[in-house]
């Protein structure tokens, strides 16, 4: 599907405006700080209905204003099945979200999720490797649960289960009290890092192939680390027998620490780089290393996009070649011509930083958040 409608209203800087999107992509060009990565958060809220740089919602309504809304038209380009109309709204009194596909509100928020198949690729993206495990956790956590039939739910389950066990730890109730939570927080923990674990197994060849393309030659292997000793993670069995005897060995510092330190919750993932799986590319690797992981890990969310949506993912970079030396950027100007053959819609300082798609996208300019067509 392509995005080929958009309305914006009273979203960050970004002006009021309908704007007609080309089939194939734009490019939009603008100085710094005019709005270019709120163009494209407003593309991709329409995906996850949350800010793809972590900003809450109240954040992404323009200074002075009470409610925001986007809205997108999708169509599919053969026209092989009907158009889909996905809005969001926020409003800050009340923080009421609200969620329309095809003018319908879905029975749950979690239903309209992913109707846009977008991934974006940000120069902030480096955080999902440089920062700690919790980064990497919410990166996996939003590509299965858009991808993943059942992981959202599983996920829920277990968020609830342990806000219940630590709100029963922290007040220091009996471990009878405690206990009650040790089976839901178990199960549905298994099945999270049971997923995860299959996911980062499944993706973890295509992720070298594409590591090793754009650092020319260099490779990097991911690992799913769980927080409890098995070597077994991918199987949701095993996982469970894990936690169980995890929480029996860590009974007493739950206790003292009064909150749960076993769990998908503690879990990690790992870049072991030139081939030695003890070195982490977050302690070992340069800069350039870290921006590739980054990369690499966006390139498999988009194949596993394709794969479990059937759908070619439009591709958003927000000025993805700042920071890259010539011949990485090359690289990955060549693998993305390749693999993404869908709607391309990037944003870049200059013109000549337009380099996708041999140079013939659209271009569009952006001043002060309004978009010139
Ligand atoms: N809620 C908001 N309401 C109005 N303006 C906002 C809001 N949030 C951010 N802004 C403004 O949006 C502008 C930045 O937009 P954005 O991050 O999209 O810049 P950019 O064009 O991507 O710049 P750069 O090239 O520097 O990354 C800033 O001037 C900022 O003050």
């Amino acid at each position: 599907m392509r995005l080929t409608h958009l309305s914006i209203r009273r979203f960050r800087n970004l002006e009021s405006q309908e704007l007609d999107l080309p089939p194939e992509g734009v490019a939009l060009v603008g100085e710094n700080a005019q709005g270019k990565s709120n163009f494209l958060e407003a593309i991709y809220y329409l995906e996850t209905f949350r800010s793809f740089r972590g900003a809450r919602d109240d954040q992404l309504i323009a200074f002075g204003e009470e409610v925001f809304r986007v809205a997108g038209r999708l169509t599919s380009p053969d026209a092989s099945e009907p158009a889909v109309e996905v809005a969001a709204a926020f409003q800050r009194k009340g923080r009421k979200k609200k969620v329309t596909v095809d003018g319908a509100e879905p029975e749950r928020l979690s239903d309209g999720l992913g109707r846009l198949a977008a991934v974006i690729f940000s120069p902030s993206d480096v955080a999902i490797v440089n920062e700690g495990p919790s980064e990497r956790r919410r990166f996996l956590d939003i590509v299965l649960s858009l991808n993943v039939p059942g992981y959202l739910r599983s996920l829920q389950t277990y968020r609830q289960a342990l806000q219940q066990r630590n709100a029963a730890l922290k007040d220091g109730r009996s471990s009878a009290v405690v206990s009650v939570w040790d089976e839901p927080l178990v199960r549905s923990g298994a099945e999270v890092t049971a997923e995860r674990a299959r996911w980062i197994e499944s993706v973890s060849e295509e992720f070298t192939g594409y590591y090793t393309e754009v650092s020319g030659g260099q490779s990097a292997v991911p690992t799913y680390k769980p927080s409890v000793d098995t070597d077994r993670p991918t199987d949701a069995g095993a996982a469970a027998d894990a936690y169980r005897d995890g929480l029996a060995a860590v009974a007493d510092r739950e206790r003292r620490m009064g909150t749960t330190v076993v769990g998908p919750h503690r879990d990690e993932v790992t870049f072991a780089i030139e081939g030695d799986r003890d070195l982490d590319v977050r302690d070992y690797g340069s800069g350039g290393q870290r921006r590739t992981a980054a990369l690499a890990l966006r390139l498999v969310e988009a194949s596993t996009i394709r794969a479990a949506r059937g759908q070619e993912p439009i591709v958003l970079m927000d000025d993805v070649f700042a920071e890259l030396d010539e011949g990485r950027s090359e690289r990955i100007l060549q693998l993305i011509e390749r693999e993404e053959t869908g709607q391309v819609i990037l944003t870049v300082p200059k013109e000549s930083d337009v380099k996708v798609r041999r140079d013939a996208l659209p271009r569009w300019g952006i001043r002060d958040g309004r978009i010139l067509t």
